[in-house]
């Protein structure tokens, strides 16, 4: 074949062209592109522009300048697809073609070659000569030796205003091809081209040491979390000044691993009062506005730092330690469980039981937490440890209770504390505790919230178990029927070793204190309860706490006999249903609707020799009377009993007819009484 016969007849009509444009970002290359396709097409040719598709920063099917100037495009992976996609024939028909950001075609040469070379087409390509380290970028120098005119442009230096030949990357990410405007990338003259590498070199070595501190800070850390790490001595040398150190760095690692080291290794007072006069204390509350983890470590070192030492606990208290407890107070309500329990612990340290418990009362996941951190051991020390003021025992109490009152665990832990003090006859046992401090406090107020206590318990017993709570709801309604082995169970044998010691306990200590406020309650001149008048001095101080504590002591009380026959054989012989008849009589409204509800609970499924005992003291005149109303013999304010008294009354009679012979003989007999005469 002839030399002639290689050449494209094409070629002979048509004269290819190849123009680059280079220069740095902002240079204005994309806008000469632009002018020049534009004049290209003015003049009556055919264009194309085409960019890659990599570039999607302003558009996709446009090429758009860093000032908004735009034209439409093939936005393309690469070039050789180009015909193809384009079309064959209407490739033929054009005659300039614009390439954009022209770095990232690896085919760059090979297509513009083809393109000017063989087809005759005006190339007109535009795209970064350099990348960030100013190393050749992609194809575009290749094509240098191909084209017409090379331009190289300037853009203006970000720092100095001179022109700028360079692009210079301002974050931190190595790789050549990374997409970014404004944000990433500035263009810059030669001089802070070079200032800026080497800050930029200088600032990574700063950052990379930065690393190696917090990495070493954190495995220590991880150490220290260890029970088999060495113990610090604080006390030795410069050591103190060392802990200061780490808690005043600004890493985060440090000054976690100097409060990690606190928690491990502060144990004495002696080390607990030379941190807190070495202000680590404020330190430690200043870490309480950082990071959750150093929230968390801040915490666990301030417990280690006050736990048990009263002196450093009203130093921590002390306004110059920056409000410490104010932010602790806040913590405890921070949406991280973890955080809220620690702030919660903190606040048991600080004596504020009723404060940190209420909070965290309704919340097992953080009542789970609590009990792994021991609060049941520590709330039960402190009661051991007694004397307590008044408001301190309330929280504890209230305390105790919310954590028994969904947990099993928690049961069963104060149940084996109570055992082992008791087993080994040193100090009181939980029961002990609470009637020793019930007497040395004569106060109602206490006794109010003892009984406060004991019906959170006593609710939560009747709540958690499943077979209970239908127990309960069918003592509410009186409409289910249960079968009688319902509430076995090897569950219930804690609750039911539970409930034996409570309704022991309570109704032994409630039992003398009813007894002079029902005979206060009908007046001095009391002959007996069917005939006294009521006298209830509504202005008297004394009703306010005779009141809630009766309410209070009825739920318990209610709670307790309703489920299993040992509790009400119990309760019974501690003389209950009498005082309930008591109560029962016209007098507050909540207090006979508690009663009455109580007595109903407590003939709930009962056995025929219960049922005797208890209709012994439940007399044909009171049934009658909280049924239909008074009579004539009775001297009584009531003309006639609320429909809710009524209501639990007769449940109170539904209970006492369910299947037993007896009851059913005995009620037909009075029925027969009752409606006849
Ligand atoms: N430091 C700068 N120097 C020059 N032009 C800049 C600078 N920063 C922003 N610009 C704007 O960028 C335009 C150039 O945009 P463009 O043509 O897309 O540049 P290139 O394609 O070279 O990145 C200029 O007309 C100017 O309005
Ligand atoms: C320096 C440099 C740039 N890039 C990217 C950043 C942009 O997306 C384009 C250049 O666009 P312009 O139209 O020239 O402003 O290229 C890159 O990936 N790597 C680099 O080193």
């Amino acid at each position: 074949m002839s030399f002639l016969s290689k050449i494209d007849p094409r070629s002979f009509c048509r004269v290819g062209e190849i123009h680059v444009i280079v220069g740095p970002m902002f240079a204005g290359k994309t806008t000469a592109l632009l002018r020049r396709v534009n004049l290209e097409s003015n003049d009556g040719r055919n264009v194309v522009m085409i960019k890659s598709s990599k570039d999607t920063r302003y558009a996709v099917d446009a090429v758009v300048t860093h000032d908004g100037t735009k034209f439409p495009c093939w936005s393309l992976p690469d070039l050789s697809s180009f015909k193809h996609r384009f079309g064959v024939d209407a490739y033929e028909k054009v005659d300039v073609i614009g390439i954009d950001e022209a770095q990232f075609f690896g085919d760059l040469y090979e297509f513009c070659c083809n393109a000017a070379d063989l087809d005759g087409k005006t190339v007109i390509v535009a795209g970064l000569d350099g990348d960030y380290l100013r190393k050749s970028f992609g194809s575009v120098l290749d094509i240098i030796p191909l084209a017409d005119t090379v331009t190289k442009l300037t853009a203006r230096c970000e720092l100095c205003s001179r022109k700028a030949f360079f692009t210079f990357r301002k974050t931190r990410e190595i790789e050549t091809e990374l997409i970014g405007g404004a944000d990433m990338y500035m263009p810059v003259c030669r001089q802070h081209y070079v200032n800026g590498q080497t800050v930029k070199e200088a600032a990574k070595m700063v950052l990379e040491s930065h690393e190696v501190v917090g990495a070493a800070a954190r495995s220590l850390k991880f150490i220290y979390q260890s029970k088999l790490a060495p113990r610090y001595d604080f006390l030795q040398g410069n050591n103190m000044e060392f802990i200061q150190s780490l808690l005043n760095s600004e890493n985060e690692n440090v000054t976690g691993l100097g409060a990690s080291i606190i928690t491990h290794s502060c144990q004495t007072s002696m080390e607990q009062k030379a941190l807190s006069d070495a202000g680590v204390i404020k330190k430690l509350t200043c870490m309480l506005g950082g990071s959750v983890t150093q929230k968390d470590a801040s915490l666990e070192s301030l417990a280690t730092i006050l736990e048990g030492n009263p002196d450093v606990i009203s130093k921590f208290m002390e306004p110059e330690n920056g409000g410490a407890l104010g932010t602790v107070t806040e913590l405890t309500k921070d949406k991280n469980a973890r955080t809220r329990l620690l702030a919660c612990l903190h606040m048991l340290d600080c004596h504020k039981e009723i404060f940190s418990f209420i909070l965290i009362a309704e919340k097992e996941d953080l009542q789970v937490l609590a009990f792994e951190a021991n609060v049941i051991d520590k709330l039960v020390n402190h009661l051991r440890n007694g004397p307590l003021l008044s408001r301190r025992l309330e929280g504890i109490l209230i305390a105790l209770a919310n954590m028994c009152s969904r947990l099993e665990r928690c049961r069963d832990r104060l149940l084996s504390l109570e055992k082992c003090v008791t087993n080994e006859s040193k100090g009181l046992s939980v029961t002990e505790a609470f009637s020793a401090v019930e007497a040395m406090h004569q106060s109602f107020d206490i006794y109010i919230f003892f009984m406060q206590a004991m019906k959170f318990v006593t609710d939560a017993l009747s709540q958690d178990s499943g077979e209970i709570l239908h127990l309960k709801g069918a003592a509410r309604c009186i409409k289910l029927p249960l079968c009688a082995g319902s509430a076995e169970g090897p569950d219930h044998k804690v609750l039911y070793n539970i409930v034996c010691r409570l309704t022991l306990h309570f109704c032994r200590r409630l039992f003398p204190r009813l007894e002079p406020m029902t005979f206060w309650s009908h007046g001095s001149n009391f002959t007996g309860y069917s005939k006294a008048p009521l006298q209830i001095d509504t202005a008297s101080n004394d009703l306010k706490i005779f009141v809630p504590l009766l309410v209070s002591a009825l739920d318990a009380i209610s709670n307790i006999v309703v489920d299993f026959l040992a509790h009400k054989t119990m309760f019974i012989q501690c003389g209950g249903v009498k005082q309930l008849v008591q109560l029962s009589k016209p007098m507050d409204l909540t207090i006979r609707v508690k009663a009455v509800c109580a007595l109903r609970n407590l003939t709930f499924l009962v056995n025929d020799k219960c049922k005797e005992e208890i209709l012994s003291e439940l007399t044909q005149l009171t049934l009658r009377s909280l049924i239909c109303g008074n009579f004539s013999d009775i001297i009584c304010y009531l003309e006639y009993p609320e429909a809710c008294v009524q209501e639990l009354a007769l449940a109170l009679v539904r209970n006492l007819v369910i299947c037993l012979s007896l009851s059913k003989r005995w009620i037909r007999e009075r029925k027969r009484r009752w409606f006849t005469g």
